[in-house]
């Protein structure tokens, strides 16, 4: 990338920023991390789960959710793609799929956002596939509207309910970047 570009691209990612809605501040997402964290310790906590981040929006929430687990646990990731850089999903890619063995385990999936679900429905069928005993899914962003791929596939673990809009933030990106920030966002007209 040219010097040039690069600047373009911090000018136009901190407008982006500027111009976005604030849809859930950090102080709601860390409270939605607490009880999210709550709820799989009390389901999980004697399972000695198998906790799979799905890359790379899954990263952040794995992080914050595996910091408030204290009991044993095994951590490995998985890397499914089906926006790319896209504001739109297509085909699931798989660029590194599971190693440890998930024969007779309870697996523990997290990721960012379950959004028309297509994502996490794959990868959940796949688990289920390679002989895993219970697969559940934990997801930070649950997005409200009627076009999920499997209506009857919901999220074990929810930490919020948001609009339907293009959100970033939590491990969300905008075309690549600003998946740092801490609250979650909406770009202005998206
Ligand atoms: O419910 P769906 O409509 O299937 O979308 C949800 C998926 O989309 C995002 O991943 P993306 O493919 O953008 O890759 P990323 O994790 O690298 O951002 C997100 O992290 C979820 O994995
Ligand atoms: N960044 C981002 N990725 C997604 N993947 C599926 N839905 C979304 C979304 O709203 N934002």
């Amino acid at each position: 990338m040219s010097e040039a570009t690069l600047q373009e691209t911090v000018q136009s990612m901190k407008q982006v920023m500027q111009e976005a809605d604030c849809l859930c501040t950090p102080e709601e997402v860390n409270a939605a991390y607490d009880r999210m964290a709550a709820a799989i310790s009390e389901r999980l906590g004697d399972t000695l789960p198998l906790v799979y981040c799905v890359m790379n929006g899954g990263l952040i929430t794995t992080a914050q959710l595996l910091t408030r687990l204290d009991f044993p646990l095994e951590v490995d990731y998985i890397h499914a793609t089906r926006y790319r850089r896209a504001v739109s999903g297509g085909e699931l890619h798989w660029r590194v799929a599971p190693e440890v063995s998930m024969q007779g385990r309870t697996l523990l999936i997290v990721d960012d956002i379950l959004d028309e679900g297509a994502t996490l429905a794959a990868i959940k069928d796949y688990c289920v596939q390679e002989g895993a005993q219970a697969v559940y899914t934990a997801v930070l962003v649950d997005k409200q509207h009627n076009r999920k791929a499997r209506p009857d596939l919901q999220a074990d673990f929810v930490g919020l309910q948001v609009e339907d809009r293009y959100l970033f933030g939590c491990g969300m990106d905008y075309k690549g970047y600003l998946r740092n920030l801490p609250g979650i966002y909406a770009p202005k007209g998206l």
